[in-house]
């Protein structure tokens, strides 16, 4: 009885939120709003004053508790597992869950130089309800002058049963107060949603790997003269990749792989540049995590390389399948190699790893490669945002952004 009562007050809560304060929250945020667009000059909104910073984490209702959660330790890292399994992102019409692996977790949020206090859990009784992370980042910004050391922020999750409570604004102001207490002013994350105020709204494109499990799970639907059969023989793929000298990323390839990403990265607005040791975190692969091949030409010189991740979905009610298994692209570099090609085996290796999709978005080079080789809009769109910074341009176009965040 007292179930219902909470659940129709709840609802009740979220109805007035949506209604009468849209953004109530986002307007007390530095994010340019539209009118300012004009008058604020590039660079940071707000000046951060390290003796104002908040000494004692942010108050939150009675029971509900903060932690550092440690990834390393298996029992902490599978309750977050289980807390994103089941209450992480949704598409619109609920039918696909991310369901991100311990495995996953800890390449994306232990990278070198982590912060143990910026994996930050609400509990209670011990349950994990609510998780919010940052990682360090050094940011550069529409030049090559401007570089910023900041956060990445991602995994913003409140468990479904409590929503409402405004939990969510306090996990941000509770990870920004860890953040200025570094003297760190900034931070760039990307959502599904628009809230105020995007520097970039980029588009999910999809290549159909294996058509038939597209179609039961509902990811892809038939027109009225397209058939299965028809639709496996149009997505058909070679069984080996083209290029040759294509193989695995290993160890001794870290430094040239450095050296071609920096120097790859530079054409684009937002970029981060990497140390040989954060190329060996990000790039080196892990089964089931992240997938790297190079191009070695004679004598050892790497030319080109491709990489991309792994991020499956939980089908939420499906009687024959319980995951969409998706490879997302994540930074491809083609020096000697036309990027076409170097994609296309991309998808070989994909399909051959034995993914249903390969998702990109249309950020970087990607439009060169993405109709060619089939690749079709998806309606998830991904939106790029600078927290406390006013760019020189109110929006960069997709193709001026050089990050990728998982
Ligand atoms: C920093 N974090 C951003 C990455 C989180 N990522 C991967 C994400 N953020 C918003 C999206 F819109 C999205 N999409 C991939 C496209 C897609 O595949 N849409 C169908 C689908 C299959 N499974 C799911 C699960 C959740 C949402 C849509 N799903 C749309 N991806």
């Amino acid at each position: 009885q007292l179930n219902v009562v909470q659940k129709q007050t709840q609802y009740n809560q979220q109805l007035l939120d949506k209604l009468n304060k849209p953004h109530q929250f986002w307007e007390t945020q530095p994010m340019p709003n539209i009118n300012e667009l004009e008058s604020l000059k590039a660079g940071p909104i707000q000046e951060g004053i390290l003796a104002d910073v908040r000494k004692d984490p942010y108050s939150l209702i009675s029971k509900f508790e903060w932690c550092n959660v440690d990834l390393r330790n298996d029992e902490q890292a599978q309750q977050v597992y289980t807390l994103l399994k089941e209450n992480y992102v949704e598409d619109d019409d609920n039918m696909f869950r991310f369901d991100y692996s311990i495995d996953f977790l800890r390449w994306a949020l232990l990278p070198p130089g982590q912060h143990p206090d910026w994996i930050v859990g609400v509990k209670v009784n011990q349950k994990l309800v609510g998780f919010i992370t940052g990682i360090p980042v050094t940011l550069h910004i529409e030049n090559q002058q401007t570089k910023v050391k900041m956060t990445e922020i991602n995994f913003l999750c409140v468990h479904k049963k409590i929503r409402a409570n405004r939990l969510a604004p306090v996990l941000i102001k509770e990870i920004t107060r860890r953040v200025h207490i570094k003297n760190m002013w900034q931070a760039v994350y990307t959502a599904g949603i628009v809230v105020p105020t995007p520097i970039s709204q980029t588009r999910y494109y999809h290549r159909s790997l294996n058509a038939k499990k597209l179609i039961e799970v509902g990811f892809s639907s038939l027109s009225a003269r397209q058939t299965i059969a028809r639709q496996q023989k149009l997505y058909k793929l070679p069984e080996e990749p083209k290029t040759q000298g294509l193989r695995p990323m290993k160890k001794k390839d870290v430094a040239q792989v450095t050296k071609l990403l920096n120097e790859y990265l530079k054409q684009f607005k937002l970029y981060f540049k990497y140390t040989e040791d954060e190329v060996k975190h990000w790039f080196l692969p892990r089964k089931d995590v992240i997938s790297t091949y190079v191009v070695e030409k004679e004598q050892g010189v790497v030319t080109d390389f491709l990489s991309f991740y792994n991020l499956p979905s939980q089908v939420i009610k499906n009687p024959k399948h319980t995951h969409l298994r998706a490879a997302y692209s994540y930074y491809n570099v083609a020096t000697q190699t036309p990027i076409v090609q170097l994609m296309y085996d991309a998808l070989i290796l994909a399909k051959n790893e034995g993914y249903d999709v390969f998702n990109a978005l249309d950020i970087m080079e990607n439009e060169k490669f993405l109709k060619e080789l089939m690749f079709c809009p998806g309606d998830g769109q991904l939106n790029y945002y600078l927290y406390n910074w006013k760019l020189e341009s109110n929006m960069l176009k997709p193709e001026e952004i050089g990050i990728v965040l998982v």
